[in-house]
């Protein structure tokens, strides 16, 4: 990947290397992402990557899930422990959690922690989609006091994660998994899926009810107001790399990264154009307006190599993702104008010098908006619905994701995978999903009425 994000070449499958180019990105996603968590009374944490095997074995479910993908330390010096290396941390913080939550003043306890986690990924890894590293995986665990506290942090995680990904201008479906597809020991899972330019949809963040799953095979249990004992009640929810590998997959084109003003490392690149015999006036122009831009807090770039030329360079910073480039020629000054060029749509304004700082406040505002927006009506293009399994199946060969009339029955809804030879997300959770389905039969168990819609994709 030229754009010095991410360098694929490190001789490990499924682990790759951050550039700095890319860390700055990663460093701005992760802010917001501390910043929205700490908000809403997240604490962060932090806790070592071994997992001894017994605790990750004691919920039957989650270490069927997890057994054929976790990475073993089979051995550390001359110790043979059972370790493994943190899949997630479901099984590293109960028995913590066990140790600090003795009563209900204690709840609800809300923990994150932004690490890498190491899953022995069977299906074929890909750059900063599929890792066996995964090294910005932020996971979230909470305990409440019942199912209604817990179920209420549910919302609360979905609401986040609707911030975190209108903030990186990305769109995305809610959607409720089907049971066959649920966290390995969750009771349900909600998830976040986006289609990418090739039609196909990635989950790029999941939220799970855990019910007592957990609590009761790790004895985490607090005293109620009235004396009794009563295992709290979990949730988790987890995110990673893959909110940036779908923010840079969908918004660049075929000219380069196009990175939302709101982590792009730079968000304005000054170019002076060198005229013989103005080269002085034209490096103080620009100056004045780099030292103007870094007090209203925006992140300029100048580049003023004298090496490489204007047009190369109006290139290079496309590539890079800049959101927007200032350009500074003789007339500009003369004028006492200034050139202003849009990287996602090419527009180029010519705003009067004394309103440039609120031209570009706005432009860059206007920028992760109208991101958002193109973004949106995209993934709304793909989204269709479909009552036949002809249908159904010509429009999953188009890409995007096809809801389908659904009874709600499990043995139903794996059939319909089979038929369209495609995943099921599950029901919609940010529409009706019940919508104008009734009087429909379920797609492949016609014998049943439809009670849902259910979503089905082909999925990275
Ligand atoms: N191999 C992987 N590479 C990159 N990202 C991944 C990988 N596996 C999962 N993810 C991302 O991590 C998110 C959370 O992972 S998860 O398995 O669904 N959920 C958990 O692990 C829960 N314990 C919540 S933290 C997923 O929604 C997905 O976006």
């Amino acid at each position: 990947m030229e754009t010095e994000v991410y360098d694929f070449r490190y001789p490990v499958k499924g682990a790759y290397v951050w550039r700095p180019y890319g860390v700055k990105i990663r460093r701005l996603v992760e802010s917001y992402i501390r910043f929205v968590h700490d908000e809403t009374g997240h604490q962060e944490v932090l806790f070592p990557v071994f997992i001894p095997y017994e605790f990750l074995a004691k919920e039957s479910e989650h270490i069927r899930g997890f057994e054929s993908e976790v990475f073993w330390v089979s051995k550390g010096g001359a110790s043979e422990e059972r370790l493994v290396l943190r899949p997630t941390s479901e099984t590293a913080m109960m028995p913590m959690f066990k140790l600090w939550i003795k009563d209900h003043t204690d709840l609800p306890f809300k923990a994150y922690q932004i690490v890498s986690v190491f899953r022995a990924e069977t299906k074929a890894t890909r750059p900063m989609i599929r890792l066996r590293e995964i090294s910005m995986f932020k996971e979230a665990h909470t305990a409440h006091a019942d199912r209604e506290d817990a179920e209420k942090q549910v919302r609360e995680a979905v609401e986040i994660y609707r911030k975190i990904f209108d903030y990186l201008s990305v769109p995305y479906l809610i959607s409720q998994r089907p049971e066959w597809d649920k966290f390995a020991g969750a009771v349900y899972t909600i998830a976040f899926d986006t289609v990418m330019p090739d039609g196909k949809t990635m989950q790029i963040g999941t939220v799970h009810y855990l019910g007592t799953n957990f609590s009761r095979v790790f004895d985490v249990k607090y005293l109620t107001p009235n004396g009794d004992w009563e295992y709290v009640h979990t949730t988790s929810y987890g995110i990673s790399e893959r909110v940036i590998a779908a923010m840079i997959a969908i918004h660049g084109d075929d000219k380069g990264l196009a990175l939302p003003p709101n982590v792009a490392p730079i968000q304005v690149v000054i170019v002076p154009i060198m005229y013989k015999g103005s080269e002085e006036a034209i490096l103080r122009e620009t100056k004045a307006i780099q030292e103007e831009l870094i007090a209203s807090s925006v992140r300029v770039k100048v580049d003023d190599r004298i090496d490489r030329t204007p047009g190369w360079k109006y290139n290079y910073w496309e590539m890079m993702g800049v959101p927007l480039r200032i350009e500074i020629g003789p007339k500009d000054i003369e004028n006492r104008q200034v050139v202003l060029a849009r990287r996602d749509t090419l527009e180029k304004y010519v705003v009067p010098r004394n309103e440039l700082i609120e031209s570009v406040r706005e432009l860059l505002r206007r920028i992760n908006d109208d991101l958002r927006e193109s973004s949106w009506s995209y993934l709304r293009s793909m989204t269709t619905k479909a009552t036949t399994i002809e249908e159904a199946k010509r429009r999953l060969d188009e890409g995007g994701v096809v809801e389908v009339p659904w009874s709600g029955d499990n043995d139903c809804g794996m059939r319909i995978q089979q038929l369209l030879d495609a995943d099921a997300l599950g029901k919609p959770m940010d529409e009706d999903a019940t919508r104008e389905v009734g009087g429909l039969r379920d797609l492949a168990c016609n014998d049943k009425q439809a009670n849902y819609w259910l979503r089905v994709s082909r999925r990275y």
